[in-house]
């Protein structure tokens, strides 16, 4: 694993974006060998979308052949509701720049049978070939996706009931109001990810900084489902310097020795 320190949020969104476009391009995506990228939602990763925006918008990185997949969705939440997971992407990312409609994967709350939709989710990823770059982001108490403590580490896509937890941190979209709130959702399982040829997570802030210990410093555990990150082979943390705020010195340093000889 990677774990890559930047100084603040601006810079390691920066890093992040770059990182993301380097790889787009260096795989030369054609509409009939597409780059595919898996997406989160989150304030997390808002820093990042908007640098990618820039650098499209400068013609340094195109999207017009990659295909993403989202990670997950609220169930039970309207597609249009200002809170969906659908709207937070076009909004935030797809809206401003060249990636194509038809292109755009996002699972479905709504759908009539929800465990064929997921069938369906992990069947399209399979039938493209798997995903080239997993984004994600972490969730206070380790979660990533929406695969919460207790999720099987190999679990695929499903439907999740929310944590007390989970539900409380997410009210602050919901007008503070906890019965506001979806208390299910469908996401891709930790397994999914895992099976991402690459996968690249952002986490910023002291708020995550004990998700971050358990991610690099504990054992790997379904009651921290971002710590199987360790089990990948191209696994990257990109944080700030606040979530290493509970690491020990010598793994900050170590990491900061190995970037170091990177460069
Ligand atoms: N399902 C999402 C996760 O994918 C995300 O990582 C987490 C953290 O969100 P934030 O980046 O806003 O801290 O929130 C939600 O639970």
């Amino acid at each position: 694993m990677r774990v890559i320190i930047e100084p603040d949020y601006q810079a390691l969104s920066q890093w992040a974006a770059n990182y993301v476009a380097s790889k787009i391009n260096a795989a030369n995506p054609t509409s009939e060998k597409p780059f595919v990228l898996g997406c989160p939602t989150g304030s997390s990763p808002l820093g990042m979308y908007k640098a990618l925006i820039e650098l499209n918008k400068q013609g340094k990185v195109s999207f017009q052949n990659v295909v993403t997949f989202n990670m997950d969705e609220y169930v039970g939440l309207p597609e249009d509701h200002p809170e969906s997971y659908h709207t937070f992407m076009w909004k935030n990312f797809f809206n401003h720049i060249d990636i194509k409609k038809e292109n755009v994967h996002i699972l479905n709350g709504n759908a009539e049978d929800l465990e064929a939709e997921c069938a369906n989710y992990e069947k399209q990823i399979a039938e493209i070939g798997g995903i080239d770059l997993f984004m994600g982001g972490i969730g206070p108490d380790g979660h990533i996706a929406f695969n919460e403590p207790g999720s099987s580490l190999s679990s695929r896509t499903r439907i999740k009931t929310l944590t007390t937890d989970t539900i409380i941190a997410n009210s602050r979209f919901f007008d503070n109001d906890v019965n506001k709130v979806p208390k299910t959702a469908l996401t891709v399982g930790v397994g999914t990810v895992l099976s991402a040829k690459e996968v690249l997570i952002i986490c910023n802030g002291h708020n995550k900084a004990r998700a971050l210990q358990h991610a690099v410093e504990g054992g790997i555990t379904q009651m921290w489902t971002i710590s199987a990150l360790q089990m990948h082979q191209h696994g990257i943390i990109v944080c700030d310097e606040a979530a290493t705020d509970e690491l020990k010195v010598g793994t900050y340093k170590y990491f900061k020795d190995i970037e170091k000889a990177n460069l």
